[in-house]
C-alpha cells in the first residue's frame, strides 16, 4: 500500500547533509555529479538556439513545434559510447554532430525537411561537465545546419554515455518516399560520400589520425539533407539514407519493393587516397564503398527517363526479382557482409 501521507521520513544522516536519496557525497569538480541533474539541464539548455517553428522549446512538460504539413516525420537513433564512437577518437562536439546529422538523414531520406530533436542522454557521474556541454554545441551547430532546432531532451546517469536523438520532420506538402516504391526499369543514383567514414574508421582502428580527410568524415559526416526533398521533387520512388553499408541499405529497399537492384562498381567513385589507405591496411577499397555505413549519403531509384542533377550518379538499375539475391554486384551474388549488423560477430567493432 502507497503512504499518501508521505510514508517513514528518512531519519538524520550522522553527516549532516541530507538528499532526497541519502547523504550528499563530495562531487570531483567540474564533473556532471558536481552540476547535478538540473544544473547539467541548465547547462545544456542555455546553449540552444530557437527556429520559428519552435512555439514552445525545453523548460516545460513538452515541447510544441509548428507542423504546417499536419502529417509528422519521426524517427529516432541511439550512439552508444565503445560501439558507434569512441571518447579518444571523437571530440564531444564530433559525437554531437553526428548523432544530430544520423537522425536528421532520415528524415531526409523520406523526402522531409528535419524540424526539432530531442535528446535522451546518458552520462556517467564523473564526466568532465565540459563533455556534455560541448557535445550539445555539436548537436545545436548540426540542427543548423538543416535549419532545426534541439526543443527538448532528458539526462540519466549511467556507466557509459548514450545519445538517444529522436528527429522530427515536415514534408511541406509532398509525398513521403519510402523503401517500397522501386520498380524494375528504375535506375540506382546516390549523392553523398561512400567509404569515406569507413576508411576513416580504419585509420583510427590502426592507431593512425590521417590522411584527415577521412578520419574527418567518421568524426563528423556531411549529410545531403537537402538531396532527400529535392529527390521526392524529382519523383524517386524509393529512398534511403545509407546508414549502415550501400549493399545493406539497397537490400533494404530491393526487399521493400520486391525488386532485385544490381550496382555497377564502375559506376561507385573510388577516390586514389583511399586506394592508397586501402593498399596500406590490406583492405579492398571497394569494400569500404559497397558496405561501409555511417557517411548517410542519399541513395533513391528514379524512373529510368528522369534526369538528375549533376550531384547525383547512377549506380545500378532496378531489376525483376529473381532467383539472384536482392541485391548483386555487376550481376554476381555479393558473398561477404552487406554492411553493419549489431548483433553480427562477422565486422570489427
Ligand atoms: N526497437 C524498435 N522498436 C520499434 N521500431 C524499431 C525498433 N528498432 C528499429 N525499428 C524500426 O525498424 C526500421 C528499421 O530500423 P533501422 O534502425 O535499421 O533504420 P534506420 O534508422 O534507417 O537505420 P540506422 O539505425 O542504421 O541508422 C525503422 O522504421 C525503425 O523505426
Ligand atoms: C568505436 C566504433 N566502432 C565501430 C564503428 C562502426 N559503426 C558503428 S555503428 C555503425 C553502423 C551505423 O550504426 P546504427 O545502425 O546504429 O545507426 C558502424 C559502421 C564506430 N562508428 N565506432
Ligand atoms: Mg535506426
Ligand atoms: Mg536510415
Ligand atoms: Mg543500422
Amino acid at each position: 500500500m502507497r503512504d499518501l501521507n508521505g510514508g517513514t521520513a528518512p531519519g538524520p544522516s550522522p553527516s549532516g547533509a541530507q538528499t532526497p536519496h541519502g547523504p550528499a557525497r563530495e562531487r570531483a569538480k567540474g564533473t556532471v555529479g558536481e552540476l547535478g541533474e538540473f544544473g547539467l539541464i541548465r547547462e545544456l539548455t542555455s546553449r540552444l538556439t530557437s527556429t520559428t517553428a519552435v512555439r514552445i522549446g525545453p523548460g516545460d512538460d513538452a515541447a510544441v513545434v509548428a507542423a504546417p504539413d499536419r502529417r509528422t516525420v519521426a524517427t529516432t537513433d541511439v550512439l552508444l559510447e565503445g560501439r558507434h564512437f569512441r571518447r579518444d577518437w571523437s571530440t564531444a562536439y564530433d559525437v554531437g554532430r553526428k548523432a544530430a546529422a544520423q537522425n536528421m538523414a532520415d528524415i531526409a531520406a523520406m523526402g522531409a525537411y528535419p524540424t526539432a530533436l530531442l535528446l535522451g542522454l546518458v552520462v556517467p557521474v564523473d564526466l568532465p561537465a565540459n563533455w556534455p556541454t560541448e557535445m550539445m554545441d555539436g548537436i545545436r551547430d548540426e540542427a543548423q545546419v538543416a535549419s532545426a532546432a534541439v526543443v527538448g531532451g532528458d539526462v540519466v546517469r549511467g556507466d557509459s554515455v548514450v545519445l538517444s536523438i529522436t528527429a522530427l520532420g515536415d514534408l511541406r506538402n509532398t509525398d513521403p518516399v519510402t523503401r517500397s516504391g522501386a520498380g524494375a526499369g528504375d535506375v540506382v543514383a546516390v549523392t553523398g560520400w561512400l567509404g569515406w567514414s569507413a576508411a576513416g574508421h580504419a585509420v583510427l582502428t590502426r592507431g593512425f589520425r590521417s590522411p584527415r580527410a577521412f578520419v574527418e568524415a567518421h568524426r563528423r559526416p556531411e549529410p545531403p539533407y537537402h538531396a532527400g526533398p529535392a529527390a521526392a521533387g524529382l519523383g524517386a520512388t524509393a529512398m534511403i539514407d545509407v546508414s549502415d553499408g550501400l549493399v545493406a541499405d539497397l537490400g533494404h529497399i530491393a526487399e521493400a519493393s520486391k525488386v532485385r537492384i544490381d550496382i555497377r562498381s564502375a559506376d561507385l567513385d573510388v577516390p586514389a587516397q583511399m586506394s592508397d589507405i586501402g593498399q596500406a591496411v590490406g583492405v579492398d577499397p571497394l569494400q569500404w564503398v559497397l558496405t561501409g555505413g555511417e557517411d548517410h549519403a542519399i541513395v533513391a531509384t528514379f524512373p529510368r527517363e528522369q534526369k538528375l542533377p549533376a550531384r547525383w550518379r547512377v549506380i545500378g538499375e532496378v531489376l525483376a526479382p529473381s532467383a539472384l539475391p536482392h541485391v548483386t554486384v555487376d550481376g554476381a551474388p555479393w558473398t561477404r557482409t552487406g554492411g553493419w549488423d549489431h548483433f553480427s560477430d562477422d565486422i570489427d567493432g
